[in-house]
C-alpha cells in the first residue's frame, strides 16, 4: 500500500494495529482488576495494591478510559474522541487539585463509601500520572480527529520521556540507590504509560513518526530494529553499572563514567551499522541504475534503444498525446558497407547518432530503431516544428564532412492524432519515410493527413 509516495509494509501495518488493540485490551483488564481490588480488598490483588510500585486506583481509572478509547477509537472515532476527552479532563482535575494544595477530597469521599479494609492505599493519581493522562488524552483526541499530527507526536514523546525517566529511576532503586528520582510515578504506572503511548502511536501507523517504522524501505527496517534498543539500552546499562557499583564497591564516578562510555559506544555502533547498510544500499542502487541504463541504451551509438523508444512512445501517447515522430533511414547504406566494410559502417552509425542528437532539444528522444534506421520523438511539437527539424537533419547530413563519401538520409514524419496508438503513428511515419525513398531519397516527407501541409522535399 502506498500513501503520499511512501510504500508501507502491509504485514507490519497490520501487526502495529493488532499491537495497539492488544494494549487496549490489556489495559482495560488490568485496570478493572486493580479497581476491583481497591474497591473490595479481594486477595491476592489487595496485597499487590499495597506495594509502592503498584499503580494507584486513580491511574487505573485513567487506564480504563484510555484502554477503552484505544479499543473503540479505530472503528468509532467519535467514541475514541469522547473517552480521550474524559481522560484529559480527569488528568486535568487531578493536577489542578495538586496545584491548589487540595488532598483529593473526591477520593476520600469515595473511600468512605466503600467496604473497609486495612491499609487501603490512597486512590489519588500521582502528579506525573495525571500530567501523562492530560497528554495522552490530547494524543487520543488528535488521533480520532486525524489532525494536529505534530502536536500529537510531541505529546506522545513527552509521555515517553516521563515513563522512561520513571523506569530508569526505578532501575536505580533496584540496583541499590536509595534516591528514587521519580517516586511519584509507580513503575507499574510508568510501564502501562509506555505501553499506552506506543499503542496510540501504533493505532494510526501510516501517520506521524510511526509511518517511518512501517515504511517498506531500508529506513523502515532500521527504525523497526533500532528504536526499541535505542530507548531501552541506556536505561538497562545505567541499571547494570549501578548494580556493579553496589556489588563490587566501585566508586560512583567510575560507574557513571563506565555507563556513559558504554552508552556512547552503543550509539556509535548503531550509527556505524546504519552507515554500513546505507552504504550497501547506495551501491546496490548505483548498480541497478547502471543496469537499467544499459538495458535502455543502444550499444553502438549510445542512443536509446528500441525498447526504451517503445516505452517512451507508449507513455507519451497515454499521458499527453501531443508528440511528433520522425523516422530516419540512411540511404544506400548496404552499398556503403559493401564498399568500405562493416567497421567503417559502424563508425557512420555512431556519427549519425551524434548528428541527430545535435539537431534536437535535450528533452527530445533520439533512438536507434534498428539497423540503420533511427527514430526521434518530439514531445509537444506540431507538424510545422517537426518538419523543420526533419529538414534540418537532411541538411546536416548533406553538409557534414564525411571521410569516405557523402552520406545522406531519408526522413519521414507524422504528428500524433487523437486516438493514435504507437502502431498507427509509426505506420504513418514509416509510410512518409517510404515516400521519401520513392521520391529519390535525401529528403524529408511528412505524413499528408494535414491538408495544408505539403510533402516537403529538399
Ligand atoms: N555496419 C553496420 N551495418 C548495419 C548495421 N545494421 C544494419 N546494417 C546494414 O544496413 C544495411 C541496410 O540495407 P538496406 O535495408 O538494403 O537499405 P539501404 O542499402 O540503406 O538502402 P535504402 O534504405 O533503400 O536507401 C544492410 O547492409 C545492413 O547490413 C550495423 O549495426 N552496422
Amino acid at each position: 500500500m502506498t500513501i503520499d509516495g511512501i510504500r508501507f509494509n502491509a504485514v507490519v501495518v497490520r501487526s502495529f494495529i493488532v499491537f495497539s488493540q492488544a494494549v487496549g485490551w490489556l489495559l482495560v483488564l488490568v485496570s478493572l482488576a486493580m479497581l476491583l481490588a481497591w474497591g473490595s480488598g479481594v486477595e491476592p490483588l489487595r496485597g499487590v495494591l499495597r506495594q509502592d510500585d503498584c499503580m494507584r486506583a486513580g491511574a487505573a481509572v485513567g487506564f480504563l478510559l484510555a484502554g477503552a478509547a484505544l479499543l473503540l477509537g479505530r472503528t468509532r472515532p467519535r467514541a475514541g474522541f469522547l473517552l480521550s476527552l474524559l481522560l484529559a479532563l480527569f488528568g486535568a482535575v487531578e493536577l489542578l487539585q495538586y496545584a491548589l494544595g487540595m488532598d483529593g477530597p473526591g477520593w476520600r469521599w469515595l473511600e468512605g463509601r466503600l467496604p473497609e479494609w486495612a491499609d487501603r492505599p490512597s486512590g489519588r493519581t500521582t502528579e506525573l500520572a495525571a500530567l501523562a493522562f492530560v497528554l495522552l488524552g490530547a494524543v487520543g483526541m488528535a488521533v480520532a480527529l486525524k489532525r494536529a499530527v505534530w502536536l500529537r507526536e510531541a505529546c506522545a514523546i513527552a509521555v515517553i520521556v516521563i515513563a522512561m525517566a520513571a523506569s530508569a529511576s526505578y532501575g536505580l532503586v533496584l540496583a541499590g540507590d536509595s534516591a528514587n528520582l521519580l517516586r511519584r510515578l509507580p513503575v507499574m504506572t510508568a510501564g502501562a504509560l509506555l505501553l499506552l503511548v506506543l499503542g496510540w502511536m501504533a493505532s494510526a501507523p501510516t501517520t506521524g513518526l510511526t509511518r517511518i517504522a512501517v515504511a517498506d524501505s531500508p529506513g523502515g527496517a532500521f527504525a523497526r530494529r533500532l528504536i526499541l534498543p535505542a530507548l531501552l539500552l541506556p536505561v538497562l546499562l545505567t541499571f547494570f553499572f549501578k548494580m556493579v557499583q553496589s556489588q563490587l564497591g566501585m566508586s560512583e564516578s567510575l560507574a557513571l563514567s563506565l555507563a556513559a562510555v558504554t552508552d556512547g559506544g552503543v550509539v556509535a555502533a548503531m550509527i556505524l551499522w546504519v552507515a554500513f547498510l546505507l552504504d550497501r544500499s547506495e551501491r546496490q542502487r548505483r548498480v541497478v541504475l547502471a543496469l537499467s541504463r544499459d538495458a535502455n541504451a543502444d550499444g553502438l551509438t549510445g542512443l536509446a534503444n528500441r525498447r526504451a523508444f517503445d516505452a517512451a512512445l507508449a507513455g507519451i501517447l497515454r499521458d499527453r498525446g501531443a508528440v511528433a515522430l520522425l523516422m530516419i533511414d540512411l540511404d544506400r547504406f548496404k552499398s556503403f558497407n559493401d564498399e568500405f566494410g562493416h567497421l567503417v559502417g559502424d563508425g557512420i552509425l555512431r556519427e549519425t547518432g551524434q548528428l541527430l542528437r545535435a539537431e534536437v532539444r535535450p528533452r527530445d528522444l533520439v533512438a536507434r530503431y534498428g539497423g540503420e534506421e533511427f527514430a526521434i520523438l518530439l514531445p509537444d511539437s506540431d507538424a510545422l516544428r517537426a518538419e523543420r527539424v526533419g529538414q534540418r537533419i537532411v541538411a546536416a547530413f548533406r553538409g557534414y564532412g564525411w571521410v569516405q563519401r557523402p552520406v545522406t538520409v531519408s526522413v519521414g514524419g507524422a504528428v500524433a492524432r487523437p486516438g493514435d496508438t504507437p502502431e498507427t503513428l509509426l505506420r504513418r511515419a514509416d509510410a512518409a519515410l517510404y515516400r521519401s525513398k520513392e521520391a529519390g531519397r535525401d529528403r524529408c516527407t511528412f505524413d499528408d493527413w494535414l491538408p495544408d501541409f505539403p510533402s516537403a522535399s529538399a
